[in-house]
């Protein structure tokens, strides 16, 4: 063993060590705490009778003081101890100008060494471990509250601790060794999605520390890193403004429940508290107060690839459109200046004049519509009050209220948005029955129009959104969003992936509703091989993807006679599966029907099937459609029925790049009959 490694195994026995004291000690003062919030509380029980209320307020405070220190030493003990399996990941030997180098270990968290009063081991956000991603060997700089530090780097190293065992140690003389990446890339997934803090490139580090951005927008290819990047970011800004931001004040929508759970993993291992997540549909229903009832997108896209339905194809594509948001834009307008009637108002004796009102409607044009009514009633009445120089009767002041809703013609959001489709002249565009059953293209327009006529307020609080799946929304969905969630935004997706091309949206549309967003590209590709990566192409071109330099087998593209034996093939497959030393296996299909039959003709045990109803992420075999296994990836991933019959359409084309780009090292698809054009490249 050489004299550096023996070093470092003696330095990481000593962090360990000091780590078990540090445990110790918080364990002290955690028995401590519970002993004395046992006392405190025998003590009230005690003395219950002669305590007054101000007494009980002040015993019941100093309990819940003692039970949050208490709580907080928990989470301090939780900590040191996952740093004790793994208390660093790199180190870097910075020389501050004119200083000689001292050695800058990071890891998961921060260790301080109360004794000596210095940090041991620096948390990965920590400004001073942004150089570990940012620099090579040579000048290097951070950001201090005094100004930038400047300085050089002498020394860069990765570790990898596993259990407390140093498994490997490696110096680069590179930005962060691709060695290290490869290694981490090449194992096989067998859960959830992972932390990358011991490998973040100098890219995506940029994208997780920008502290400016009102509004982020990151498109990436495939396998870019986006949702990782994204969820870094959260951990960082929780980090940097811990005082100002909690978990509870961030919200991710997210495009479904098994999606949710597969990203659940990252922030708590990182060591932040479970985020908020909410799905679009969910959102949708809160905003229309579950007063209507409406198609969901998985519905939408369903009867997309069931048939070929013109009409609905060119509904979809008008309310996804810029032009549409802008048509809604126009028509608020044209409602705020053609649908008010106003005439004097006679309240007892006195006569409002008709101009009275109006003035003061335009004068709250910064509140919405159907709020104004009730300021200007107020109004109104104030108004008659000096008039009189009484005080109104209650029948008085409910004739002011009515007489002012009644300058309106609609009352409700339906019959207006009904109402536009008239107005534009495309009544044909609009299906909307009775029962007010709405198609999913219309549910955010309605929202919109919701929200610029009634306002809604109920999510001010958060102060950062995250959205992932970008290109599935619309501009009339980022226009509620961005009415509805004033703080900072990070959207992320990739226009490659639209499971519904009718309604895609690009960066540039986006941009187009956020002005003011910064705009990342990643091309970069981590998850699959380049020759998985390569197949991909040949579905969807990207000249601008740059696969990281890793191998694995070509894809197979296998014929079978008919689909018995398609379905036999699969089942061999499978087989194949549970004896390598891959450990999850994706089958992906178009739709849950097909998905459906192959799960019933495996019936293998130890294989589940994923549908919209699903809310857990499975490891080891699932069988799911491409819309639901969007965001997710696999060791291996198998593509059922890639025939021309089954894929032919452009919705059918971005399902099967979908579905090919979940795999990490190995994809087949099955096919019978002819092959599917899509690949023709
Ligand atoms: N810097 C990195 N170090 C190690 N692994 C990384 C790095 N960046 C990305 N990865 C890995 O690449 C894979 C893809 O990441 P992720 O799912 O975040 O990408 P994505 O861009 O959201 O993908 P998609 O849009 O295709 O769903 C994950 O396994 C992730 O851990």
């Amino acid at each position: 063993m050489n004299a550096t490694l023996q070093e470092e195994k003696e330095y990481l026995e000593e962090i360990k060590e000091q780590l078990t004291l540090a445990i110790r000690r918080v364990d002290d003062s955690v028995r401590q705490f519970s002993d004395e919030l046992r006392e405190k509380k025998e003590y009230i029980h005690e003395h219950q009778s002669g305590m007054d209320e101000a007494d009980m307020v002040a015993a019941g405070q100093s309990i819940n003081r003692m039970a949050f220190t208490g709580e907080a030493a928990v989470g301090r003990k939780r900590r040191l101890f996952k740093l004790g399996q793994s208390p660093y990941f790199g180190r870097i030997d910075f020389a501050a100008r004119k200083q000689a180098a001292a050695p800058i270990y990071i890891g998961v968290h921060s260790f301080f060494d109360e004794q000596r009063r210095r940090n041991l081991i620096f948390d990965w956000r920590a400004p001073i471990a942004s150089m570990f991603y940012d620099f090579e060997l040579g000048a290097a700089s951070y950001t201090t509250p005094a100004g930038p530090q400047q300085g050089a780097i002498e020394l860069k190293r990765q570790y990898k601790i596993r259990d407390g065992r140093l498994e490997f140690m490696l110096d680069s003389d590179v930005n962060i060794h691709d060695d290290v990446l490869q290694r981490e890339l090449a194992k096989s997934s067998d859960d959830k999605l992972k932390n990358i803090v011991a490998t973040i490139q100098r890219d995506q580090n940029a994208v997780i520390r920008n502290e400016t951005a009102s509004v982020m927008v990151i498109q990436g290819v495939a396998g870019s890193g986006k949702t990782s990047i994204a969820l870094h970011r959260i951990a960082f800004l929780l980090y940097r403004y811990r005082e100002t931001i909690r978990a509870n004040d961030i919200l991710i929508i997210s495009p479904n429940k098994v999606f949710a759970d597969y990203i659940s993993n990252v922030l708590p291992e990182l060591g932040e508290e479970h985020i908020p997540e909410l799905g679009m549909e969910e959102l949708a229903a809160d905003l229309l107060d579950s007063r209507y009832s409406f198609q969901t997108f998985f519905e939408q896209v369903s009867a997309l690839l069931d048939a070929h339905d013109a009409a609905f194809i060119e509904r979809i594509r008008f309310k996804s459109s810029f032009e549409f948001l802008s048509q809604l834009n126009k028509y608020l307008l044209h409602v705020e200046n053609n649908y008010l009637t106003f005439s004097d108002l006679r309240i007892g004796s006195t006569v409002v004049p008709a101009a009275f009102v109006q003035t003061k409607l335009r004068a709250y044009h910064r509140v919405p519509l159907l709020k104004r009514f009730a300021l200007v009633a107020d109004d109104v009445r104030a108004h008659v009050r000096n008039a009189t120089g009484r005080k109104l009767s209650g029948r008085e002041k409910s004739t002011v209220g009515e007489a002012l809703n009644r300058l309106f013609r609609f009352n409700n959001v339906a019959d207006l948005y009904r109402d536009f489709y008239c107005w534009i002249g495309r009544p044909e565009l609009l299906r909307l029955d009775h029962s007010l059953h709405l198609e999913y293209a219309d549910v955010f327009a309605l929202i919109y129009l919701r929200l610029r006529l009634e306002g809604i307020s109920t999510y001010d609080h958060v102060k950062h959104l995250l959205v992932d799946e970008m290109q599935d929304y619309t501009p009339v969905q980022y226009a509620v969003l961005s009415r509805l969630f004033p703080g900072r935004k990070t959207i992320l997706g990739d226009v490659s992936q639209t499971v519904n091309p009718y309604s895609a949206s690009s960066a540039e549309t986006i941009e187009r509703v956020f002005p003011q967003a910064d705009i990342v590209k990643l091309y970069r590709s981590y998850r699959s091989t380049v020759e998985i990566t390569a197949f991909a192409q040949r579905i969807t071109p990207n000249p601008h993807i740059i696969p990281l330099e890793r191998h694995g087998p070509a894809p197979a593209v296998l014929r079978c006679a008919n689909q018995t034996e398609e379905l036999a093939k699969i089942g061999e497959l499978l087989a194949a599966f549970n004896s390598s030393g891959n450990q999850s296996l994706g089958i992906i299909c178009k739709t849950l029907r097909q998905a459906e039959a192959v799960y019933q003709a495996l019936q293998a045990p130890d294989v589940y099937l994923l549908t919209e109803e699903s809310t857990v992420f499975k490891e080891g075999a699932i069988i799911t459609t491409a819309h639901l296994a969007k965001g997710l990836e696999f060791d291996a991933v198998i593509v059922p029925f890639a025939s021309a019959h089954h894929y032919k359409t452009e919705v059918d084309k971005s399902m099967l790049y979908v579905a090919c780009t979940r795999a990490m090292h190995e994809l087949t698809l099955t096919y019978s009959g002819e092959l599917t054009a899509c690949l023709a490249g």
